[in-house]
């Protein structure tokens, strides 16, 4: 005879059980776990009596809210989302902060004695797994209330050999952890190095950055292994041999606790390396030269300071929310869009013809970056007498480039994008042939798109790579009719709840688990 499977309200009463008891051991009272869930005492009551069906979504925040985690989901339950496209959207949001601004920051807590609070961090898989690793190395950390504020507080001393390395392993920001880890420890071993399936990402510029550092490291299968020559210094200006983000992160991350000068030329000048600079800046380490390329970092030996920091807006995820407005023909207003990040995006878009409000400038809570509410008007667009291609900070930026993809297919006339910088990415931007565009992959780093498409619904399993994945599921809103987009995980790397935010403005999106 078959035996019979617990029932759903067995579930809920056994998970219910399991969030008291790690709760109580918190000391927390309901109230004070429900104000950090951003829900009610009386939710939180239902739930531990295992009253109320909880989403994936309120575990994850529960398990993260008490520092335990209250299931094994094993392999992430896969998701999909069914999209019904073809209607306009209308309303306003908000940009979030950005996920390459909270990874380095993240990383670069390691390097204050003192607690770091984070205000508005976005609450996204790759920071869950930042998180996860420090933790594992003994770093605390709490979710402070609904508004994502994170508080960190580093040990006396990491336990680097307790490290979590299946964590570890899923990203690829774990890199940004070599430099805080050099200052304190002559010798270590580092899991590498996931992330998106873009193709080979050199990790060799950091190497070259870091040995002025005395940093030398060996990479074995999966791990890198490093030592340390202590008391090394840079005894001439470090010349990056690329202008990437992290690798200048790594480079101003080394000098912050060097007892000296830094310089750096050939650095990045991106949002979040601008984030980390203002960040270390609290912590009273001089930096000269934040926004150019040449750096110079008055390192301090000892940071112990308690900081309180609010990085700025994500101009990727301004980019996205702008497409979705071109995409649907709607009227939508993006608030608080870092607009110097986005100031090339703006232009080629203005030039094939794209008609939009933006209000004065206003300062983001960091005191620096410059922000401005969009209101994307419909229009009808043209496509650009040039190729499209990114550039490092300030061109067009690498991670926009795949909605250009998007927009070029909605805009009359052929369209050329180039990505250099990814040998993987170009090709994902042929799965929206599946949804009825015209792309042509004319090599690995280059598509023609002919425009305008006649968009149709259909079902495509997400890319493995964040943008393209996004790209697809924005297609899909633009498709009339039902579209299925398979496998989602891959969006929540670095968007936080997009498909019920995309909800809030019209979209219909359904959300749904399993097979
Ligand atoms: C956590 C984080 O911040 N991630 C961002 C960061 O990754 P990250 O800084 O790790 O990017 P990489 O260093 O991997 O650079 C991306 C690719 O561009 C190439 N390259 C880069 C710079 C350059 O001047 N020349 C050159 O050839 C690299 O060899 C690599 O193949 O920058 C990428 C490029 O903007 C973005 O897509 C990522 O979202
Ligand atoms: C490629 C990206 O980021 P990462 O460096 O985290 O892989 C991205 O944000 O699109």
């Amino acid at each position: 005879m078959a035996e019979s499977l617990p029932r759903t309200e067995d579930y809920l009463r056994r998970i219910g059980t399991l969030i008291r008891d790690a709760r109580k051991h918190r000391n927390l009272t309901q109230a004070q776990l429900a104000d950090v869930l951003g829900t009610s005492q009386s939710a939180v009551n239902r739930i531990e009596r295992g009253q109320q069906n909880i989403s994936v979504e309120m575990l994850t925040r529960v398990s993260d809210a008490l520092d335990q985690q209250i299931v094994s989901l094993g392999q992430p339950t896969a998701m999909h989302l069914r999209v019904r496209g073809g209607s306009r959207l209308s309303g306003s949001i908000d940009v979030r902060t950005s996920k390459n601004a909270g990874v380095a920051l993240l990383c670069a807590a390691l390097l204050n004695k003192g607690t770091t609070t984070l205000r508005r961090v976005a609450r996204i898989e790759e920071v869950h797994r930042i998180l996860e690793v420090l933790h594992s190395m003994g770093v605390a950390y709490r979710w402070l209330n609904p508004d994502n504020d994170l508080e960190i507080v580093p040990p006396a001393r990491l336990r680097l050999d307790a490290i979590n390395e299946d964590a570890a392993r899923r990203t690829r920001s774990i890199i940004m952890f070599l430099a805080p880890l050099l200052h304190d420890h002559p010798e270590f071993i580092l899991p590498y190095a996931g992330g998106c399936d873009l193709g080979t990402r050199t990790v060799e510029p950091h190497m070259t950055a870091l040995r002025h550092f005395g940093l030398s490291v060996k990479a074995t299968t999966g791990e890198y292994h490093a030592t340390v020559d202590p008391g090394r210094g840079p005894s001439k200006p470090i010349v990056l041999t690329e202008r990437g983000d992290t690798v200048t992160e790594n480079a101003i991350m080394a000098a912050a606790r060097f007892d000296g000068v830094t310089i750096i030329r050939n650095a990045s000048s991106n949002y979040m390396v601008q984030d980390l600079c203002f960040y270390l800046q609290k912590l009273g380490v001089a930096i000269d030269g934040v926004g150019t390329t040449t750096l110079t970092v008055h390192g301090r030996p000892v940071i112990d300071r308690d900081v309180d920091y609010a990085p700025s807006e994500d101009p990727i995820e301004a980019m996205s929310l702008i497409t979705a407005a071109i995409v649907t023909d709607s009227e939508i207003t993006v608030n608080r869009v870092p607009i110097e990040f986005l100031e090339i995006e703006l232009a080629v878009l203005e030039e094939m013809g794209l008609d939009y409000r933006r209000t004065e400038e206003y300062l983001a809570a960091n005191g620096n970056t410059r922000l401005v509410d969009i209101t994307v008007l419909p229009s009808t667009l043209n496509a650009p007498i040039d190729k499209i291609h990114p550039m490092p900070f300030p061109g067009l930026n690498i991670d926009n480039l795949p909605f250009f993809a998007l927009i070029a297919a909605c805009a009359h006339g052929t369209t050329t994008i180039h990505d250099w910088v990814y040998d993987n990415r170009a090709i994902y931007l042929t799965e929206l042939k599946k949804l009825g565009a015209h792309v042509t992959l004319m090599d690995p780093h280059r598509v023609q798109v002919d425009g305008p498409t006649r968009w149709t619904g259909g079902e495509v399993i997400c890319p493995p790579a964040l943008r393209p994945a996004v790209v697809i599921l924005l297609a899909m809103l633009a498709a009339r009719g039902n579209s299925t987009l398979r496998n989602v995980n891959v969006i929540h790397r670095g968007y936080e709840q997009l498909a019920e935010r995309l909800s809030l403005l019209g979209a219909e999106i359904e959300i749904v688990t399993g097979g």
